[in-house]
């Protein structure tokens, strides 16, 4: 166990002081005076149509379900505002093949305490995924077909290298900056200065750079490599912690948790309803939605991905780190999930390509009862996943004569809501941004994986441990 902090739910109804401040003012004039907010510019008339609650939670995934659930708890009235019809975001569970299946996130570990201190609270459970039997690696002239036992335990070698010093830098794994002080240098490379930096053979630095560039989207030399270090150092600087990331999932799909925890009495989700401008002023904040209705209430949680926060304008101006944060952007250009039904006997491949493959990183899925596999995999940026005949030669690579029956691709980075996929920062945002980040602008405070300080970007253990923060945040406000 680590020593972090386990972030227990607090009870009961809360009135305090802000709660109050902002309801007297809730009227029409409210927010006249402002210190430093521009002149709110939407319609009044609006103002009417939306409700006004204690505080207002912009994103209906993981971190803002989390938020959400933990302030009404307290007794305060939350409104939920989602751009989707769905909740969720970057988990998404749907079907396909008549499978469920996960287009977004899809994987827990024993590691996230936050998610399983969560599931277990709401009688939820986890079961093993499937366990490869054949692991298919690059070699000198292609690819070579080992066991999964032999190919990890070479795997855990390379990556010890890659992340030697990661005991010292990130000794406090959830704290990423108590050792500041020796990340000033290794916070500038990227995965492939780290890979430069190694004395091994080009076929190792193959392996490394084609494990990675599956994480950081076809972007090793503009990704930090202190992102994968830190989960690393998260997992036990081992790869017997690391294999566990990938190794469960939950029974009944990422989403319930979720589910469950946006059904607290208190909470209310509007679905379809996409923000478009957030003004925060000293007695409250406006929230206004794209179809030009407005909500009101004492704060404002922004839980949507970092690369959304350009899209929203708000008043004051984000912070310069903030700012800087959605325009370089955190959550990855190019993910794009991928899953294939396969027809035939096929076996539980595991697959890994190198750094241009077009399907760096192939994971076997279940078997399906009418014969055939689900795979899944992740789309590098020389796959056109329109062209059905370059996903199946994509899967030949690794299993010769293999025939993709069908396929479904979802493209985070195309997506609206979410401009990219996982969160994993560039060189030099963990020690130039991250601390600002946590930091609330007035009435605003922001939540997401993206900005965790412990399992940030692709997991929503993230997710989770910034929600948590964020009512923490917002109960010392309203
Ligand atoms: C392909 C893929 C694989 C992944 N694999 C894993 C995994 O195996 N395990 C794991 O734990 N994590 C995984 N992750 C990461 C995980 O999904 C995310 O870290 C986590 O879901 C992020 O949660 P969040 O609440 O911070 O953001 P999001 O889930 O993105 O939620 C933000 C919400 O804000 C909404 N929103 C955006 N803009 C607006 C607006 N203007 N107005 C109103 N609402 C808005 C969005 O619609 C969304 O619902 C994966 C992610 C991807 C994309």
């Amino acid at each position: 166990m680590s020593s972090r902090p386990v972030f227990a739910p607090r009870h009961g109804a809360i009135a305090s002081p802000g709660r109050r401040l902002f309801l007297k003012a809730a009227g029409a004039t409210a927010l006249a005076g402002a210190i430093g907010a521009t002149p709110y510019s939407g319609s009044t008339a609006h103002a009417a149509d939306g409700a006004t609650s204690d505080v207002i939670v912009i994103g209906a995934g993981y971190a803002g379900g989390t938020a959400a659930r933990e302030l009404a708890a307290q007794g305060l009235k939350v409104t939920v505002l989602e751009a989707r019809d769905r909740i969720g975001g970057r988990i998404w569970t749907d079907t396909f093949a008549g499978q469920r299946i996960e287009l977004g996130g899809g994987w827990l570990s024993p590691d996230h305490e936050l998610v399983a201190h969560e599931m277990q609270r709401y009688g939820l459970t986890n079961v093993g995924d499937v366990v490869p039997v054949q692991s298919v690696m690059p070699s000198s002239n292609g690819f070579q077909a080992m066991s999964p036992a032999e190919a990890n335990a070479h795997l855990g070698t390379l990556f010890e290298q890659f992340h030697e010093g990661s005991q010292e830098y990130f000794a406090r794994p959830h704290d990423p900056l108590y050792r500041a002080d020796l990340l000033q240098q290794i916070d500038q490379l990227s995965f492939t200065d780290r890979i430069a930096q190694l004395s091994m053979s080009e076929l190792d630095k193959e392996w490394l750079a084609g494990y990675f560039t599956a994480y950081t989207g076809n972007e090793n030399s503009r990704r930090a490599m202190t992102s994968m270090a830190q989960w690393w150092a998260l997992g036990g600087w081992s790869m017997e912690g690391w294999e566990k990331q990938t190794a469960y999932k939950p029974a009944g799909g990422m989403t319930e948790l979720l589910q469950k925890m946006l059904a607290t009495s208190g909470i209310a989700l509007k679905l379809s309803s996409p923000v478009a401008a957030v003004t925060s002023a000293s007695d409250g904040v406006q929230v206004k939605l794209v179809s030009g209705q407005v909500y009101k209430a004492g704060a404002v949680v922004v839980a949507t991905p970092v690369n959304t926060w350009k899209t929203i304008q708000f008043s004051p101006a984000l912070p310069s780190a903030h700012t800087a944060a959605t325009t370089e952007g955190v959550g990855v250009s190019l993910s794009t999930k991928i899953w294939m039904q396969l027809s035939g006997s096929v076996e539980a491949v595991y697959a890994q390509g190198t750094e241009n493959s077009a399907l760096p990183l192939m994971i076997p899925q279940q078997e399906l009862s009418g014969g055939g596999r689900l795979m899944v995999g992740f789309a590098g940026s020389s796959l056109n996943v329109a062209d059905k005949a370059a996903v199946q030669a994509a899967v030949r690579t690794y299993i010769p004569g293999a025939t993709l029956v069908s396929y479904r691709a979802q493209q985070w980075g195309a997506d609206r809501y979410a401009r990219g996929g996982w969160g994993l920062r560039r060189p030099t945002q963990l020690l130039r941004q991250l601390p600002a980040l946590h930091q609330p602008h007035g009435r605003m405070v922001f939540a997401g994986a993206d900005i965790a300080s412990g399992w940030n970007g692709a997991f929503i253990e993230g997710a989770v441990e910034t929600g948590m923060r964020a009512a923490q945040q917002v109960a010392a406000l309203v």
